[in-house]
């Protein structure tokens, strides 16, 4: 069943206060995830990801378009924006910005749980602990501060918090970036484990396709929206896009990705140009080695290809 649904959601920001700039963190976006799905959000810095996860999250309203969660219209329903509170939470990029350097992590966990869950006393000191064995902490670290724990402990802290009130869907924005490589595999399979266990809708965000493979790996297949310069480029499962990527910018993604043996697709990555985010046509029109005249005017119809989604001239258009 459907548990976010955006349709041609556009948000728009205006930048610079003497030559003013409009930016398109997102346009024209649709895009529909189910109950219990692991999917990614992959693109890189600047292509609108943090601007999704705050829609998703109702912390940015849509210039236009709408945004349904469980069927209901959030920025025409206060109670829909009420339920998202609890329901969609979010994990940070940044472990130790996330936590309160002045609290213990075990007032931080307390927060969400008195006010979600309405426990108090033994009952909410036995959730801390339950929580804490849950993603892998020993108890003593309910006395610890921020400042004392690693950047692996500290995300996982985060973690035990956004689970504590049994959120239907669980965004990850960027989670292993900030973390030590050493940290990195532990939180991805910590992630697929809690989806499983806690039957969630997870959403990871990254910019890094070798992080979404193994999480595509560890979830046992994950569908992909790749987004450029605010707009959907392609959607299709994290294996077929590697394998088969469609719109240039996602075999720009794919040639660019170096794999432990050093590997890269050198001869497709050499044909892409330095360029910026265009903001006429497709927002890929700078960087593209297969661009035509139409690329430059206006962006793009989806076409549908194997059960995928691309928009690009290539395909029709
Ligand atoms: N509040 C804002 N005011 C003005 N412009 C904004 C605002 N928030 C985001 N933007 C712009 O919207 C675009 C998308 O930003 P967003 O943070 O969503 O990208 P991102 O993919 O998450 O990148 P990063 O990983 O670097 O954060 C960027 O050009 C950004 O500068």
């Amino acid at each position: 069943m459907e548990i976010i649904r955006l349709d041609d959601l556009t948000v728009r920001f205006t930048q610079g206060s003497f030559n003013k700039r409009i930016i398109y963190a997102l346009r024209d976006v649709s895009l529909s995830i189910n109950e219990n799905e692991a999917v990614t959000i992959l693109g890189e810095s600047g292509a609108g990801k943090t601007t999704l996860a705050r829609v998703l999250l109702a912390l940015e309203k849509p210039t236009s378009g709408k945004y349904l969660f469980m069927g209901r219209n959030v920025w025409k329903d206060r109670k829909a924006r009420k339920l998202i509170r609890k329901e969609v939470q979010y994990i940070y990029q940044d472990p130790i910005s996330a936590l309160n350097p002045s609290k213990t992590i075990g007032s931080s966990l307390s927060y969400p749980i008195k006010k979600h869950l309405k426990l108090k006393g033994e009952a909410l000191r036995s959730k801390i602990f339950e929580l804490l064995n849950a993603v892998g902490l020993d108890e003593s670290i309910v006395d610890r501060y921020p400042s004392q724990l690693s950047g692996g402990q500290l995300q996982r802290v985060n973690i035990a918090r956004a689970i504590s009130v049994n959120p239907k869907v669980l965004i990850a924005d960027e989670p292993v970036t900030m973390l030590d490589a050493s940290y990195r595999i532990g939180i991805i399979d910590l992630l697929a484990d809690l989806k499983k266990k806690m039957n969630m809708t997870l959403v990871m965000i990254t910019h890094d396709l070798a992080i979404a493979k193994y999480f595509d790996y560890k979830v046992g297949g994950s569908k992909s929206f790749v987004i450029y310069g605010g707009r959907l480029v392609e959607e299709g499962y994290v294996s077929d896009i590697i394998k088969s990527p469609l719109h240039p910018y996602t075999k720009f993604l794919v040639s660019s990705y170096i794999d432990i043996n050093g590997n890269y697709n050198s001869l497709e990555f050499l044909k892409y140009k330095e360029g910026g985010i265009s903001s006429q046509g497709c927002p890929f029109n700078e960087r593209c080695p297969y661009v035509k005249d139409a690329c430059i005017k206006e962006f793009p119809r989806y076409t549908s290809i194997d059960g995928r989604k691309v928009a690009c001239y290539l395909y029709g258009g």
